[in-house]
């Protein structure tokens, strides 16, 4: 992506057809660092073909690791990983905050890595004390000067970690750093999202001993070796959920494909609460069909089974097309409402109070400048495009491309005006 693209939507058009879900983010994001856990072979289906992906890929490759697409997917060979400096992957891993992932991957096969402090979106301040409490409590020595240097020279024990916070990403990579470590490792106060769950399920596939993932106790008995296995990645489920919502806000018809749909029952119960119809048919398609009337509703964002804080954003901007008062209060970062200021600019009625928003609408969207301020802020923007009346314009693509594969394209094939320029 060229630094000057934009994209540019002529709003009012009601979505209508089917759109395809693409392999999860988060999760694939998780397998990728997992491959280096053993010295063989993988094939990868139902990546995204997403910015933070190819970065990923760009890491592995740097790290020795032989890819290559193939028709039916990403083909990985980890037989030759090596040691590379923090510097030499400083750009990629900066750029993104998965990859953290790598220090407990490493740390598995070396007993050693060295990687700079990960990146991400700007949502909050996103320590990662959990996941070095749980390298020190198996063993390893953790230094954190400028770069994230960890060692454990004499392999890594199982023990108990207790988690002070529900952490996605410290729960993964305490799985990765525990999957080759000796004896028991028991994760109290897990995360519980699905992407866990699918990392979980690829270590076992790898060989390893993985149970309880998907409740917040996971028990991971340690082996010697891992080995390349073929997998599947789940679909993305924050994905999923910001084409429900935008059927939804344009009051359209829309059905998505490739999904779980129990991944989706805490938007699915929202969208029913705001008025909108919502069906699962017999192949697990969800239908989303948007109503004329939508109906205020309060959302407070949790850890999973709770209401996703990566749908948060597109979840405010139906709000401002509710026909009274909604909230969002954001319990898990703490900065997560920047967009707001984005939509006041198109003529939202929307004040932020701490970690609460309060929507007040119908509001009457217009279009206008505005810019993606982080990645599900971006799918947010695009979606007040859609409702807008006028002409929206959307800047700083670099973070929706982090995260939505060809979501031009889908809107356009959905029956939307909207297309992405070179300025
Ligand atoms: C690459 C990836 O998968 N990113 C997701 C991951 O981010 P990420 O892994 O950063 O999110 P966490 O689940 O770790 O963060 C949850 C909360 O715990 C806090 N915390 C986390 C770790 C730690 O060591 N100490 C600590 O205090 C965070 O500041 C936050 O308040 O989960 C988030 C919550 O579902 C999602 O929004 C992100 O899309
Ligand atoms: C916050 C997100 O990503 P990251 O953790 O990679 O910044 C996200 O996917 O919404």
């Amino acid at each position: 992506m060229k630094n000057m693209e934009k994209i540019i939507i002529n709003g009012g058009r009601r979505l209508t057809g089917e759109v395809t879900i693409t392999g999860a983010k988060n999760a694939a994001l998780g397998i990728l660092p997992a491959t280096v856990l053993a010295s063989d072979k993988f094939l990868i289906e139902n990546l995204p073909d997403i910015q933070d992906i190819r970065n990923y890929i760009s890491i592995m490759k740097k790290l020795g690791a032989k890819i290559r697409k193939t028709s039916k997917g990403l083909s990985i060979d980890t037989t030759a990983i090596a040691d590379c400096t923090s510097d030499e992957i400083a750009d990629e891993s900066t750029k993104m905050r998965a990859s953290y992932y790598l220090l407990g991957a490493l740390l598995g096969r070396n007993g050693f890595v060295e990687l700079p402090p990960p990146g991400g979106c700007d949502i909050g301040a996103r320590p990662i004390d959990q996941h070095i409490k749980g390298f020190e409590a198996l063993g390893a020595k953790v230094d954190v000067k400028g770069s994230i240097k960890i060692e454990s020279p004499n392999g890594l024990n199982g023990t108990n970690i207790y988690m002070d916070v529900v952490s996605v990403g410290a729960t993964i990579n305490i799985m990765l750093a525990a999957v080759k470590a000796k004896g028991l490792t028991v994760i109290e106060n897990a995360a519980k999202e699905p992407h866990v769950v699918d990392i979980a399920n690829f270590l076992n596939l790898m060989g390893a001993s993985v149970k309880g993932a998907g409740t917040d106790v996971i028990r991971i008995m340690g082996v010697e070796e891992l080995h390349g296995c073929e997998y599947s990645v789940v679909p993305d489920q924050i994905t999923a959920g910001t084409y429900m919502i935008a059927a939804a806000a344009t009051k359209g018809d829309v059905l998505i494909k490739n999904v779980i749909p129990p991944h989706l029952d805490s938007i699915t119960a929202k969208l029913i609460e705001m008025g909108a119809d919502v069906s699962v048919d017999e192949d697990d398609n969800i239908r989303v069909v948007g109503r004329e009337y939508i109906k205020p509703c309060n959302v407070k964002t949790l850890p999973y089974p709770g209401f996703p804080t990566d749908l948060q954003q597109p979840m405010g901007l139906i709000m401002c097309l509710a026909n009274g008062v909604s909230s969002i209060t954001e319990s898990i970062f703490e900065n997560r409402f920047r967009y707001v200021t984005e939509l006041q600019k198109m003529g939202a009625n929307v004040r932020v109070n701490g970690n609460t928003a309060v929507f007040t609408g119908p509001s009457e969207l217009y279009g206008t400048k505005i810019q993606a301020t982080d990645l599900r802020a971006g799918a947010a923007m695009i979606l007040a495009g859609l409702v807008a009346k006028g002409t929206t314009e959307i800047t700083n693509l670099k973070y929706i491309d982090r995260g939505y594969e060809n979501i031009e394209e889908n809107f356009r094939n959905l029956g939307a005006d909207i297309k992405r320029v070179d300025s």
